[in-house]
């Protein structure tokens, strides 16, 4: 059971002191936004490059772009462990979750809510992580949805099913009323960002999200 903080509702003119606000998490989840796949603009790759020398924690980069094919190996490179392209964006996404891997990181594929999961079953062994989205990418700070918990119960069961190794990451509105749900489900992997970034103590809050998704699971 791992905790992805989002530093999307964090304070993004002092990343650096925000991201060691959050030294129990397992990786840092940096949401890459364009304005042309989502109608917001965050950061990109130099935002990325320099923030690497802030911290020891893995960076877990969560791309809601355009053209994922020409730009996710490149965050690979700048050295996140994790590089996440969307489904939707993707031209080619067998290919890109190789070049990902290539280039020494996990390959993780993201669905929006009105995105099935069954159309990809045959994709599972290309994919370190599978994020299925439980609010419309975009914005931090939106209303879970629970309309997205079957789908993550059945692409648990088809993991299962292939005996793939596979993280399950969920990502939107998770927080310490909805997180026992998608461990329920069979998440494996939560981002939360409102969640720890508004907590008094976001540390705290890291350790109890994981506390109540281990608490499901045990
Ligand atoms: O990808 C995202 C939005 O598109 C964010 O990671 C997500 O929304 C995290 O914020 P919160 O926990 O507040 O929903
Ligand atoms: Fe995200």
């Amino acid at each position: 059971m791992q905790i992805t903080p989002s530093i999307l509702n964090a304070d993004l003119a002092n990343l650096g002191a925000e991201v060691r606000r959050i030294g129990s998490a397992d990786m840092v989840h940096i949401d890459v936004m364009d304005n042309h796949f989502v109608p917001n603009l965050t950061l990109g790759l130099p935002v990325v490059e320099s923030l690497r020398a802030h911290t020891e924690l893995p960076f877990d980069a969560h791309l809601m772009i355009a053209d994922p094919d020409r730009w996710a190996p490149a965050y690979a490179e700048a050295g996140c462990a994790s590089v996440t392209f969307h489904v939707e964006a993707a031209a080619a996404p067998v290919r890109l979750a190789r070049e990902i891997r290539a280039q020494g990181a996990r390959a993780s594929m993201a669905l929006k809510p009105a995105t099935p999961i069954e159309p990809y079953e045959d994709m599972l062994a290309e994919l370190d992580m599978l994020l299925i989205m439980t609010v419309e990418p975009g914005f931090g700070g939106q209303k879970f949805l629970d309309m997205c918990l079957p789908k993550i119960r059945r692409a648990r069961a088809l993991m299962d099913k292939h005996g793939v190794e596979t993280w399950l990451q969920v990502d939107g509105g998770v927080s310490l009323e909805t997180i026992e749900r998608c461990a329920e489900a069979g998440a494996d992997v939560f981002v939360a960002g409102s969640a720890v970034y508004s907590a008094a103590d976001p540390d705290a809050m890291v350790k109890d999200l994981r506390s109540k998704a281990e608490a499901v699971r045990a």
